[in-house]
Parts: structure tokens; C-alpha cells; sequence
């Protein structure tokens, strides 16, 4: 456990100092590939969990300690250690014992040892008291930045602290079922023969019970499943796609929805994306699934003029870069990571996407617009905005149940997403 301790700690000290978690797991597991599976397994899941709870963490670090640790690894070790105290079933004096241990690994002398040893001995003894103190301050309540608390209470003055206690719980895993190879319910009793239970949330969308490892899900290598949020699923279907249509993925990688447009209908997709890299994982996915694209473009969807066959296109699907607000419980590292001012930056690079591919849609085409945000800046702000200067744009209603004005709120159940389909008159 002192090598998981460890390692987890380095990987929250690189997370917080500005490095994306996905980012910093690939690495680790690259460089450290003498960690066993379990391990990693353990890593994995102190490293989420810690930046899930860094907010309360934090605040009870701070109670705890008479002035502020100058050795930022060791405040990470502690931070490790108190989310194993509080959120693990690992016994109590075992987490200290091995804190213990593993704070030798990174400062010498015997002092910062009696320090850790101390300070998790007071959290133990204090617990209940540290929870009730940590929660007066709204960072130790909510575990969430202070700008994104406020901004969510203005936004969403009956929701904020639903979006807030989903955004903090650990995600569900939703599959999605390819209807074009099997149907919802011969799915379910595949499912079921292999000893895994799924709710069908809509159609299509089965919630498994218990998340399960991708490669163990029934007939996932011959593409009869695909994992995805059951909110995400709802661009394909909402974009109206029918056979013969000439489709448009703006910012499509890695495929989730690309692949889903091409199980509904017989049409001719052009998947754009400017990440090289990623546009691989959309050409396995496509493989996976035994599909093809029509062309896959690397460029930026913002300057079609380098892309571009101008031939206009029937339907178009904008899944734009944001802040991905709505995501945290997969995420838990984007919001220690965002800056309130991010948001102006998404907000200018989403209006250049749309107006850009608004001249490359054809008369009566539809084209939806899609982020995985909550926040109104990159949502309804920005459609108003968008319906002002373009008075050819009209928005078509939506008739998702689920949604307020196009937004999904995130939940137990799905992840937050703003969707407008807008058509050109
Ligand atoms: C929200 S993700 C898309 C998810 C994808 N639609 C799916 O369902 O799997 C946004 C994507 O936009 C891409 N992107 C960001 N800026 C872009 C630009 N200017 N032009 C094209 N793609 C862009 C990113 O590389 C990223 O893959």
C-alpha cells in the first residue's frame, strides 16, 4: 500500500499543479509499469477520489495543521491518506501505519513523520467534529471551487446543489446498444447470461448496474455495444439524420456520436476533428464497429475554406470544445483545473465554429449545437447571441423530457449537455 499511497500522492501533486488526470494516469502507468493491476486499480481510484473530495480534504488538512506544510508531497501523502480514513474501507491504524512509512520515502528525519503519524491520529479521534467544521465553509461543503458554486447558485438557484452532490459521486456506465447488429432486448439477455444487469434508460441506452471492464462486456470487440452516457446519446437521434443525407461531424473524435449517426441511417458522414491523435481512436472505433466515414478530416472547424469540398450539407453535428462543466463525475480534475475565465475563451472558439459551419449548411438544414457544459455562457447565452446575427437560423424545439430549455442537468443517472438544433430558413 506505501507504493500506492505514493504514487496516488505524485499524481494529485501533478494534477493540482495544472496537468490533466487522464494525462498524468497514462503517464504514470508508462513509466511505472511494475505496478500490478490491482495497484493500479488502487491508484486509480485514491487519485479520483482525493480530487473528488480535494475541497473537504483540504479545508480538514488545514484544521489540522497548527501552519501551512512547506513539502507539498507530503501535504499530498496526508490528503491521500485522510480520503482513505474517511471514504476506504481500509483499517484505520493500517492507513497511518503506511502514511507513515511512506512519508520516509519523501522527507528525511523522524519530526515529519511524527507530524503525519499526528496528524491523521487528531482526524481519527476527531472525525465527526473535522466533517461538521469542513462543511460551515461552502469549498469543504460542496467540494467545488468558489467562483463555480456561486456561478451554478445564480444559474440554477433550485438545482445548484443537486448538480453539485451528482458532480461528486462516481459515474454510472451506460452502453449503448448497436440496433443495426442486435436488438435492445437480445442485448439485455446477453447481459444477463453473463451474470450483468442493465436498466434500459431510453431507447437504446442500458444502464448496467455495476461498471464492468470494457473487454468483459458480451460482444463489445464485434461491436455490438458501444459505452457511452446515456445523455450523449441523445445527439444522434436529435440531429435527424435519414438515409441518403450528407452528414457533417464538426468536432467529432473520439466517435462516440459519429458512430451512433451512422447506426440510425445510410448516410454519407465527413468526421472533421483537429487532433491527429484522436482522430485515430475514431478510425479504430469505426473499425470496432465495422463502419465507415465518407472522409475523416483533420482541420479546424472553424476554417472550412481548408477542408471544405463545397458541396453543402444536409445535417451538421457541432459537439464544440467547452468546458466540460457537465462531466465532473468522470472529471473530477477539470474543477480544480478551469478558470472562470476559461469560459470567455470557450465562449469565443465555439462562436467561430458555429458561424463558421452555419455557411457550409444547406437551406433547410439542421445543425445541432452540443456541449457538455452547464454553464449559460457557452449554452443559451451563446445561442441567444448566435439567433441575433443570423437571421436566417431559426431553433427548433426539442422534445426531450429530461431537459430544461436544451440543458440536461447531470445526475445519477447521465451526465450534464446542452443540445439546440437550429435549422436555416
Ligand atoms: C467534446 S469533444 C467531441 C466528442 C465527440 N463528439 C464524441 O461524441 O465522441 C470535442 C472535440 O473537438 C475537437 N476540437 C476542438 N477544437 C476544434 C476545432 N477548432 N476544430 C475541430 N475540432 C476541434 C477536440 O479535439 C475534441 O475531440
Amino acid at each position: 500500500m506505501i507504493k500506492t499511497q505514493l504514487t496516488a500522492a505524485s499524481v494529485v501533486g501533478r494534477v493540482l499543479a495544472g496537468a490533466s488526470l487522464t494525462e498524468v494516469l497514462q503517464d504514470v502507468w508508462r513509466v511505472e509499469s511494475s505496478l500490478s493491476k490491482q495497484q493500479r486499480g488502487a491508484v486509480q481510484d485514491l487519485s479520483y477520489g482525493v480530487l473528488r473530495f480535494y475541497g473537504q480534504l483540504g479545508v480538514i488538512l488545514e484544521l489540522l495543521l497548527k501552519k501551512p506544510l512547506r513539502d507539498r508531497s507530503l501535504c499530498h501523502l496526508l490528503l491521500v491518506s485522510l480520503y482513505q480514513l474517511q471514504y476506504s474501507r481500509v483499517l484505520p491504524h493500517t492507513v497511518v501505519d503506511q502514511a507513515v512509512s511512506a512519508s520516509r520515502c519523501l522527507v528525511k528525519g523522524s519530526g515529519m513523520q511524527g507530524l503525519v503519524n499526528a496528524v491523521l491520529r487528531n482526524f481519527i479521534r476527531q472525525q465527526e467534529k473535522l466533517l461538521k467544521q469542513a462543511a460551515e465553509k461552502e469549498i469543504g461543503r460542496y467540494s467545488h471551487p468558489q467562483w463555480w458554486v456561486d456561478k451554478l447558485r445564480r444559474q440554477y438557484p433550485k438545482n445548484f446543489a443537486a448538480i453539485l452532490s451528482a458532480n461528486n459521486k462516481r459515474p454510472p456506465m451506460t452502453l449503448r446498444v448497436n440496433r443495426r447488429m442486435i436488438s435492445v432486448e437480445a442485448y439485455c439477455d446477453l447481459l444477463t447470461e453473463n451474470g450483468m444487469q442493465a436498466e434500459v434508460l431510453w431507447p437504446g441506452a442500458l444502464l448496467l448496474s455495476q461498471p464492468v471492464r470494457v473487454e468483459s462486456l458480451p460482444g463489445f470487440v464485434m461491436g455490438l455495444v458501444t459505452v457511452q452516457d446515456a445523455g450523449a446519446q441523445l445527439a444522434a437521434p436529435l440531429l435527424d439524420v435519414h438515409d441518403g443525407m450528407r452528414v457533417l461531424d464538426a468536432c467529432a473524435a473520439p466517435g462516440g456520436k459519429s458512430t451512433h449517426l451512422l447506426e440510425l441511417a445510410n448516410i454519407s458522414l465527413s468526421v472533421l476533428d483537429n487532433d491527429p491523435e484522436r482522430l485515430i481512436q475514431v478510425q479504430q472505433n469505426l473499425e470496432r464497429l465495422r463502419m465507415a466515414s465518407e472522409r475523416l478530416i483533420c482541420g479546424d472547424a472553424a476554417n472550412p475554406d481548408a477542408w471544405w469540398d463545397k458541396q453543402p450539407y444536409d445535417r451538421i453535428l457541432a459537439d464544440v470544445p467547452c468546458s466540460a462543466s457537465g462531466v465532473v463525475c468522470r472529471h473530477p480534475d477539470i474543477k480544480w483545473l478551469r478558470r472562470e475565465s476559461d469560459l470567455t475563451k470557450f465562449a469565443i472558439t465555439q462562436q467561430a465554429i458555429l458561424d463558421a459551419l452555419w455557411k457550409i449548411l444547406r437551406k433547410n438544414g439542421k445543425l445541432l449545437y452540443v456541449t457538455c457544459s452547464v454553464f449559460a455562457e457557452e449554452n443559451t447565452m451563446q445561442i441567444e447571441k448566435f439567433l441575433k446575427h443570423h437571421s436566417d437560423a431559426c431553433q427548433l424545439p426539442l422534445s426531450v423530457a429530461a431537459m430544461m430549455d436544451g440543458q440536461l442537468l447531470p445526475d445519477t443517472q447521465h451526465d450534464g449537455f446542452f443540445y439546440t438544433l437550429l435549422q436555416k430558413t
